[in-house]
């Protein structure tokens, strides 16, 4: 059934991930994968060097963490982690984890802060996380490949990273791949749900903000981007729906995507598995950026 057709229960069911879980209930899989996520960068943070609430702008939630590897590794790679949380929950404080596997093999791992609702909006965290990563390269031009990873609404804001139009601003990115991971990339089905209450989004902001709007710009920025889509086996399916179409338009635009079924995961495991090397999707970002 096409969401247009959906009453909002359903629609607010389809939007609501922690319910599509096979593992526990609704309110105990959102327990557990905040443990996970904090555990694991607590981990993180025990291994690497850390550089952390590095601000990159003015604003008291533009900050971001940096993870250092011990080692001194000639070509190193550095991987953007855009969190999840329907942009109103999480933070940075728990999107370290990913660093685990990777900063072992030499590669540096930042998580970046954005304002989530009810005090950012969502034209401002689009913003910020576009200005993070113009800061991540002027500090960081060395390094021999940029890469991002989101998750969930993290997944959106980085399909709208690669969809920034940079003549606005004061250098050009070279992104080398995008793991988009059980995003949402059209915004205008969850307008009417719970989602959007603290957003208050207008179907005219949803639209602007909508990566399944602009593969164009897309497509102009972000040619030579190697982008994954993935979404997890168990994820509901509308979001699952909103991975594959979105997969197929980049797809049909000529870009270097592919899309990643991820077996045995649901919404929330898809993405605190990066805590393990022995996952799929950690050794797929290690083998792209030629480290395994
Ligand atoms: N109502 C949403 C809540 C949710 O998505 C969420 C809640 C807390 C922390 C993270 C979340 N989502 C994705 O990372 C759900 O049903 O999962």
């Amino acid at each position: 059934m096409h969401w247009t057709e959906m009453k909002k229960d359903e629609l607010e069911r389809q939007y609501s991930p922690s319910r599509w879980s096979t593992r526990m209930s609704a309110d105990d899989v959102i327990k557990a994968h905040v443990k996970a996520l904090k555990e694991g960068t607590e981990r993180a943070r025990g291994m690497a060097q850390t550089l952390l609430n590095v601000p990159y702008g003015e604003g008291d939630g533009e900050k971001l963490d940096v993870y250092i590897p011990n080692i001194n590794s000639l070509d190193v790679h550095l991987v953007v982690y855009i969190h999840g949380g329907y942009w109103q929950f999480l933070s940075k404080e728990e999107s370290g984890f990913m660093a685990v596997p990777l900063v072992d093999k030499g590669v540096v791992v930042v998580a970046v802060g954005y304002d989530i609702a009810p005090k950012g909006n969502m034209d401002l965290m689009v913003s910020q996380v576009r200005r993070s990563i113009v800061s991540v390269v002027q500090q960081y031009s060395h390094i021999s490949g940029l890469y991002l990873c989101g998750h969930s609404a993290g997944a959106h804001l980085a399909a709208m990273v690669l969809s920034t139009d940079w003549s606005q601003y004061s250098i050009t990115p070279q992104i080398k791949g995008a793991f988009l991971v059980s995003g949402i990339y059209d915004l205008l089905p969850i307008l009417s749900t719970y989602v959007n209450e603290p957003l208050k989004m207008t179907e005219e902001v949803a639209v602007r903000n909508s990566p399944s709007k602009l593969v164009s710009q897309l497509k102009l920025s972000s040619c030579s981007c190697q982008i994954v889509v993935a979404v997890a086996e168990n994820d509901s399916p509308e979001f699952r729906k909103q991975s594959e179409e979105f997969y197929k338009t980049l797809e049909a635009s000529g870009l270097n995507v592919t899309m990643e079924d991820v077996a045995n995961t649901d919404h929330f495991s898809i993405i605190e598995k990066l805590v393990d090397g022995e996952y799929h999707l950690t050794k797929l970002l290690l083998k792209m950026m030629g480290k395994s």
